[in-house]
């Protein structure tokens, strides 16, 4: 059986103890094992939709989603009635979710800068909204409105003229109402029903009834994530926001912290796929013997136990020697979330650098920033964190610059450039300079 109970003293681990192979072993993601096979099947699929569009959109879709589908694009008179049958709740939950989402992303708004670099030079440093972005919002083993919001605000905050919105629709060909909600908050009115590759495919190469975006943002299982990475590598394809995979969570905890929470943290983004994976590091072979016994009771209560115990079974906790080697364990393995659950939570913290959110204190639960602190849950995973950004407002947008010159100006940073190109050979470029000089003004 499926659910058949997971032995989990079989993943708790001493660090000081295993061989630098184990070590690296015990780290690996996931994901990362199988990425051949993954290749192959997301190249196939990226290679059916650029070839046959909508028609391939439409298969996978059925294959994977909805067998009955026909049309893609979600008409508004089906949002309406969706809409119609959201609970009064969920909409109050989600208008404070898109309120403290707004604030933080609203703070973030990119300066323009304008100076004189010399007598007569004027620089700038210019930021323009990406023209349009498609946002994949996962739909495959739940709905997630709470990433609408967190894709939907910043392009609504940054005025990208066209905001696409796809996600794979549920057996009926339906998307949900709290999603369309979400989607309405932040004005997105094109919305499709597709999912995984095909989606990226539609969203990167256009098809028939799904133009081309410039950018695609928006996290997703393994199939959606390398579909992302194919077409960014593509001069043809789409940029993208960033590798943002199954969910991981990094649990940094002493003594002194509560093994229920801990616990219930690890589940919280265990539960989230097979493919999560969630990490303990603990100076206090006490404290991971109490969290174990708190996972086992605690998953007795979970309506998705069988997915959570398939994600710890991807997952360890490990005892460290010390903090200063958490602290080293976390820096390179770069988790998507890192909660810190120690005495002096935010000394630590200061060092955590490779992460993609922070999560400090016992009453800092990670499902905190998944919906409602206010920061972006669309985060690099698989490692990325330690040189990919966290998703902001400045990802909406592109930054270029503008110079402007006066005569005065030009000459006076002449015998730079000339000298400077004629060590490169480059006499155009010299020429292009002392043309307009020779002149008389
Ligand atoms: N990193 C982040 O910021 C972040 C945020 C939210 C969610 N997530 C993660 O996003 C993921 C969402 O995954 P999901 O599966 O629920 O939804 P999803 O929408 O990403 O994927 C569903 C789609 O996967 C495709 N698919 C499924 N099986 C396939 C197969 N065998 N071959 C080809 N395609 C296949 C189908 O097209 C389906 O529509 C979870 O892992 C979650 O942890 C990450
Ligand atoms: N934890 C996910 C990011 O890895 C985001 C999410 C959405 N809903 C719940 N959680
Ligand atoms: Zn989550």
């Amino acid at each position: 059986m499926a659910d058949a109970r997971l032995d989990l003293s079989t993943r708790q681990f001493c660090w000081p103890q295993l061989s630098s192979e184990d070590q690296k072993d015990l780290l690996q993601r996931p994901t990362q094992r199988v990425s051949t096979e993954l290749t192959a099947t997301v190249n196939a699929i990226l290679a059916a939709v650029r070839t046959e569009g909508d028609a391939a959109v439409l298969r996978y879709t059925r294959q994977f989603d909805c067998e009955s589908l026909t049309e893609l694009r979600y008409p508004a008179a089906a949002i309406a009635r969706q809409l119609a049958k959201l609970p009064v709740a969920t909409k109050a939950a989600i208008d404070t979710a898109y309120g403290t989402i707004r604030k933080f992303h609203e703070a973030q708004r990119p300066q323009g800068i304008k100076i004189e670099t010399a007598p007569g030079i004027e620089c700038e440093l210019r930021y323009a909204p990406m023209a349009a972005v498609g946002l994949y919002v996962p739909g495959g083993t739940a709905v997630l409105p709470s990433t609408a919001l967190m894709l939907g605000v910043p392009a609504q905050l940054a005025e990208c003229p066209r905001v696409v919105l796809v996600s794979p629709p549920d057996a009926d060909g339906e998307l949900a109402p709290a999603l369309l909600y979400a989607a309405q908050c932040c004005g997105i009115t094109e919305i499709y029903r597709c999912g995984g590759a095909q989606a990226i495919a539609a969203l990167a190469y256009g098809t028939e009834s799904i133009g081309k975006v410039n950018k695609i943002f928006g996290p997703g299982n393994s199939f959606v994530t390398a579909a992302k990475q194919a077409v960014s590598q593509d001069p043809s394809g789409a940029a993208i926001d960033m590798p943002a995979g199954p969910s991981e969570l990094l649990v940094i905890a002493d003594d002194q912290a509560k093994p229920a929470y801990v616990a219930a943290d690890l589940l919280s983004q265990a539960e989230h796929g097979a493919d999560s994976q969630v990490v303990l590091l603990s100076d206090s072979a006490a404290l991971i013997a109490a969290v174990r016994e708190q996972l086992e009771t605690q998953l007795q209560q979970l309506s998705r136990a069988t997915t959570a115990r398939q994600a710890l079974a991807n997952s360890a906790l490990i005892e460290v020697a010390d903090l200063d080697q958490a602290v080293a364990i976390s820096q390179s393995y770069a988790p998507e979330h890192l909660s810190v659950q120690t005495a002096a939570a935010e000394e630590l913290a200061e060092r955590l650098t490779h992460v993609g959110s922070l999560f400090i204190g016992p009453y800092t639960p990670e499902s905190g920033g998944d919906y409602a602190t206010g920061t972006n849950h669309v985060l690099p995973t698989y490692g990325f964190a330690s040189t990919a950004s966290s998703l902001g407002l400045l990802d909406f947008y592109r930054r270029y610059t503008s110079q402007k010159a006066t005569r005065a100006g030009l000459a006076g940073l002449a015998s730079a450039i000339v000298e400077l190109a004629q060590t490169e050979g480059l006499d155009a470029h010299a020429r292009a300079v002392t043309v307009r000089l020779e002149e008389s003004s």
